[in-house]
């Protein structure tokens, strides 16, 4: 086991790599047991919810194979093993295993997922379009048994706009017998990854990145190669780490488009961004003026995994700041740790209310989950002093080569071996 350790207060200056989207990857990987040939993803990036991913798959009879950023996952030899443990419980994204496992073998079994504690986050419209396409769905001691004679397309309006359950349900579709309707869809980027993967793989999809999918189902599909679109909530973090105590900084190989709402919100608090093509560049010294009140929404509206860093931003601002997170409803376990660094923020139901401008200080910190991981490590740059920052195995689950790619830009962090009293604390929180 990791932390870090962040000496505070040195300016980023430089260029940025962005790596391949962990929410496309995390549900392109599961779409490759679709196909009846070798299907190889592009552009992968090295987190580790990709390696617990490519683990499972080998679990199923899938023959992966892998160099730097490309993966190959030939599906010829899968079957439908029961998944109800195991790895399925260390990511969000094993619950794409049920809608490949059951368009491609028409039964699955797979345990209830893992990922963030963000409070609830139900399953239920998942389970309620693979219902609609004509499988039987039973949960049994915490595993999804999922069971189906025949997959025939259907008109399913989701009463919760979820990415998982669009992508989910996209992913049993393109196996149905006829057409299925997906009303009331999720938008977001990795939702056209997904769509475009499946299409060179000879399915028919229209209308993703809209709120209306239509999807002809195929008897079978083929191999083809695809690269994964840029993570903008990784290029989003560097970024608000980038306004947050950068000089001049670059963020390069991303889609500028899929952070529109970060850009206004960053240029509302007075943070100067330029845009390129496939880059923006953040910079020129420190003028942030004025706090911002900010509501997560679905896409394109700001998103709830940049939620978190920006509140530590917001900590270095004159005035107040609201920050509402309308997707979840428990997503501010950072707020315990930013207080410790001295951060002034009351959380009041879905709302962190931020009074500024703090010097944050250098503690002890501990990530619970992946995006707590990444406020806490841009609180640790901006504060006075050393943080240590526990809990680093969330943050390896979405963000590749974190401490290198900081580093780079004049960060001062290193990732250090947990003493034996910082093991035996840890496994007892
Ligand atoms: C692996 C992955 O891609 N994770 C992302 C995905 O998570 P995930 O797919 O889990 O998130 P959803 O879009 O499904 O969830 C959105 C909201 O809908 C609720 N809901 C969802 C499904 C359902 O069947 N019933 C229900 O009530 C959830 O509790 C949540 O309040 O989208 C989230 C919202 O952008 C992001 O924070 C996650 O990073
Ligand atoms: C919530 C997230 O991930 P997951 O859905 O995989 O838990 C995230 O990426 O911020």
């Amino acid at each position: 086991m990791y932390k870090l350790r962040i000496e505070g207060g040195y300016p980023l200056e430089g260029r940025v790599n962005i790596s391949g989207a962990k929410n496309s990857a995390v549900a392109l990987i599961p779409a490759a047991i679709l196909a009846d040939g070798p299907v190889t993803i592009d552009n992968l990036p090295a987190i580790s919810d990709v390696d617990t991913l490519a683990e499972l798959l080998r679990e199923i009879g899938g023959d992966v194979t892998r160099s730097e950023r490309t993966m190959t996952i030939d599906p010829t030899k899968m079957i439908a093993m029961p998944l109800p443990n195991g790895h399925v419980k260390k990511l969000r994204a094993s619950y794409y295993l049920m809608g490949a496992m059951l368009g491609k073998f028409h039964k699955a079994v797979i345990g209830l997922p893992g990922g963030c504690h963000l409070g609830p986050r139900p399953i239920d419209q998942h389970i309620k379009g693979f219902e609609a396409l004509g499988a039987r769905v039973t949960n049994e001691q915490g595993a999804i048994y999922l069971r189906a004679e025949r997959l025939r397309g259907a008109t399913i309006f989701l009463d919760v706009v979820s990415v998982g359950a669009t992508i989910n349900i996209m992913l049993a579709a393109v196996r149905a017998e006829g057409r299925t309707v997906i009303e009331n869809a999720a938008k977001e980027p990795e939702i056209v990854d997904v769509a475009m993967l499946l299409s060179s793989m000879g399915a028919r999809i229209k209308g993703a990145g809209t709120n209306v999918i239509r999807i002809d189902g195929r008897p079978s599909l083929s191999g083809c190669r695809h690269a994964i679109i840029p993570d903008r909530i990784e290029a989003g973090t560097y970024m608000i780490m980038a306004a947050a105590i950068g000089q001049r900084v670059s963020i390069d190989h991303i889609i500028p488009l899929h952070l529109e709402s970060l850009i206004a919100k960053l240029r509302e608090v007075g943070t100067e961004v330029d845009i390129d093509n496939d880059s923006v560049t953040i910079g020129g010294g420190r003028r942030l003026k004025k706090g911002a009140d900010v509501k997560t929404l679905v896409y394109p509206g700001f998103p709830t995994d940049l939620q978190q860093p920006l509140t530590s931003l917001l900590t270095s601002v004159q005035g107040t700041s609201i920050v509402t997170d309308t997707i979840y409803d428990a997503r501010f376990k950072h707020v315990d740790e930013l207080r410790r660094m001295g951060a002034n923020i009351k959380v009041e139901g879905r709302s962190a209310i931020v009074h500024g401008k703090t010097r944050l200080q250098g503690a002890s910190v501990r990530a619970s989950d992946l995006r707590a991981g990444a406020a806490l490590v841009t609180a640790g740059l901006m504060a006075e002093g050393v943080t240590e920052v526990v809990g680093v195995e969330h943050i390896d689950r979405g963000y590749e080569q974190l401490v290198e790619k900081l580093t780079s830009i004049g960060a001062r962090v290193q990732r250090e071996r947990l003493t034996e009293d910082e093991r035996e604390r840890a496994a007892e929180s």
